[in-house]
């Protein structure tokens, strides 16, 4: 998948209905680089429904998967084989298992799925990280957990808007930056906390923003889209 010039956008269509999903992708392609399907649209719908949104525009099929090395390497085979542009995996589950899922997308070829390492979820701040056991707060899990998940060949990473300077400043213009945890001005935060708002975000150097319930929860979902993209352009 080319890189967008400046900040892309992707909008997250997190539901189980597969008539929304199928009007927010029509409503959306317009104003957007990809669409992003997740565990609740796949578990309820499966792969055959997530093949169809494709006709929209390319796929991020964010599964997340963290389990030992083969069962990852075998999950990215049969999720690889939806075509999507970028697939997911947690940092977490270690070099080997990240090594694995990205040996297992290679074999997909030149247009392979990108492999994007989820760092620490956007939803945690430092007190909810500080209960899993891990100190030093989000900053410094994000740069061991991205520098592990680089080394051991993720094509990118997922974190906040908060840590993108930091990752730019470590590791340079090479990493993929797929950013969720955007919320325009006067948006509800909800369940995230490390947060910015698109322009933020662009700014800092993010390749990619996810938005989800900004704009699928709006009242007129495209002209949110459309918004933000726009915003993105000045
Ligand atoms: O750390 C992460 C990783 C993934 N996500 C996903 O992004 C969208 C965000 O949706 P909003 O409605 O804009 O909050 C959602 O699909 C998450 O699963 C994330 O938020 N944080």
């Amino acid at each position: 998948m080319a890189r967008p010039a400046g900040a892309g956008l992707i909008a997250a269509l997190d539901t189980q209905d597969p008539a929304q999903a199928e009007a927010w992708a029509g409503a959306l392609a317009p104003h957007v680089g990809l669409l992003k399907l997740g565990l609740e649209f796949f578990v309820a719908q499966g792969p055959a429904a997530v093949a169809r949104l494709a006709r929209h525009r390319p796929l991020f099929l964010d599964l997340k998967f963290h389990d030992i090395p083969n069962t990852v390497a075998g999950a990215v085979r049969s999720a690889g084989a939806l075509r999507p542009a970028m697939l997911t995996v947690h940092a977490a589950g270690g070099p080997a298992m990240v090594a694995a899922a990205r040996a297992a997308a290679e074999e997909f070829g030149a247009d392979r799925p990108a492999i994007l390492a989820v760092t620490v979820l956007t939803s945690m701040d430092a007190a909810t990280l500080s209960a899993t056991g891990v100190s030093g707060g989000p900053p410094q899990q994000v740069l061991r957990l991205a520098r592990l998940a680089l080394e051991s060949g993720a094509d990118g990473l997922v974190c906040s808007p908060r840590e993108v300077p930091l990752l730019r400043a470590a590791h340079g213009p090479g990493p993929l930056l797929v950013v969720p945890g955007i919320r325009p001005a006067c948006s509800a935060a909800g369940d995230q906390s490390r947060t910015a708002t698109p322009e933020e975000a662009a700014k800092a150097g993010a390749d990619w923003l996810v938005v989800g319930r900004p704009i699928t929860g709006a009242p007129d979902p495209a002209a949110a889209a459309a918004a933000i993209a726009a915003s993105l352009r000045r």
